[in-house]
């Protein structure tokens, strides 16, 4: 996909000026001085409510998964007890959030009752300067996917800790949902694929059974000494295993990327597809 020049610079992060000068996608940014004071939680709290303003009354919103996202559930749930929101809908990327939107009185509907989404807002793993994401270390990929396919907009929440310079980059899981039958058969077939050449697969576990998805299926994490050379044949290759449910690499998916950092705020466009 082609992307456009960089329209303005105005964070002085040192670590996302360097991110953003490698790649031209439009930014927008503010500088907050009193960011650096905030912690970890408190960065996550300010994207997920910046992005939080794409929401408007009437829409049909997807709700994603993770500490991240969860701010921003509370937040929508806050603003329609206030009337600030109304005749909102949620489409929930897992049973955990279906349950925080339902504590908080959003109302909630499926992918089969509301197939078009207005915007769905989500957290991620990993933030490529592509705006390509890892998603599912909390075990959602595969509802994610489907939610945030089904959305008009797509906006990714993340605090900074979160950007990479190629996915894979951060040595943590690439998370792979699979199908619980023959599942080692799987595991090893994922390992040997060259478009993952050198990766270590290895099931997730939770306790001492294998960890088991909201769809009833297993993750295998794959892990990456350096990262994955062409994201796009992973996928390919990844999905091309009839074992395969789904991955966690969201390609060419993200519109908006909201980034917090200890010295700004940093919003992130993907130009509209063509
Ligand atoms: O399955 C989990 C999701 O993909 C999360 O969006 C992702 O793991 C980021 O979670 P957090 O905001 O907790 O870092």
């Amino acid at each position: 996909m082609s992307v456009r020049a960089p329209q303005q610079f105005l964070c002085k992060a040192s670590q996302q000026r360097a991110f953003f000068a490698r790649k031209p996608v439009a930014v927008r940014a503010t500088r907050v001085a009193s960011m650096a004071q905030l912690s970890q939680d408190e960065l996550k709290q300010q994207a997920a409510w910046k992005a939080v303003d794409y929401v408007k009354s009437g829409m049909v919103v997807g709700l994603g998964t993770g500490s991240t996202a969860a701010f921003a559930v509370d937040r929508i749930g806050d603003l329609l007890a206030s009337g600030e929101l109304k005749d909102i809908v949620g489409v929930p990327t897992s049973v955990r959030t279906y349950e925080q939107a339902k504590g908080r009185g959003i109302p909630l509907a499926t992918l089969d009752e509301q197939p078009k989404l207005d915007v769905a807002i989500d957290g991620a793993d990993e933030v490529d300067p592509n705006l390509d994401v890892v998603k599912g270390r909390g075990g959602a990929l595969l509802r994610e996917k489907m939610v945030e396919m089904a959305s008009a907009k797509f906006v990714c929440i993340v605090d900074d800790s979160k950007l990479v310079e190629g996915l894979g980059g951060s040595k943590l899981a690439m998370p792979v949902e699979i199908v619980q039958f023959c599942h080692l058969y799987t595991l090893n077939r994922l390992q040997a694929l060259p478009e993952v050449a050198g990766c270590v697969a290895k099931l997730r576990m939770e306790g001492d059974a294998p960890y088991v998805t909201d769809n009833s299926n297993y993750i295998v994490d794959l892990y990456f000494d350096t990262p994955i050379a062409d994201s796009q044949a992973a996928s390919k290759a990844i999905l091309a295993l009839e074992g395969v449910v789904d991955h966690g690499l969201f390609l060419d998916m993200v519109d908006v990327c909201i980034i917090a950092g200890k010295e700004g705020m940093e919003v992130k466009e993907r130009p509209a597809k063509k």
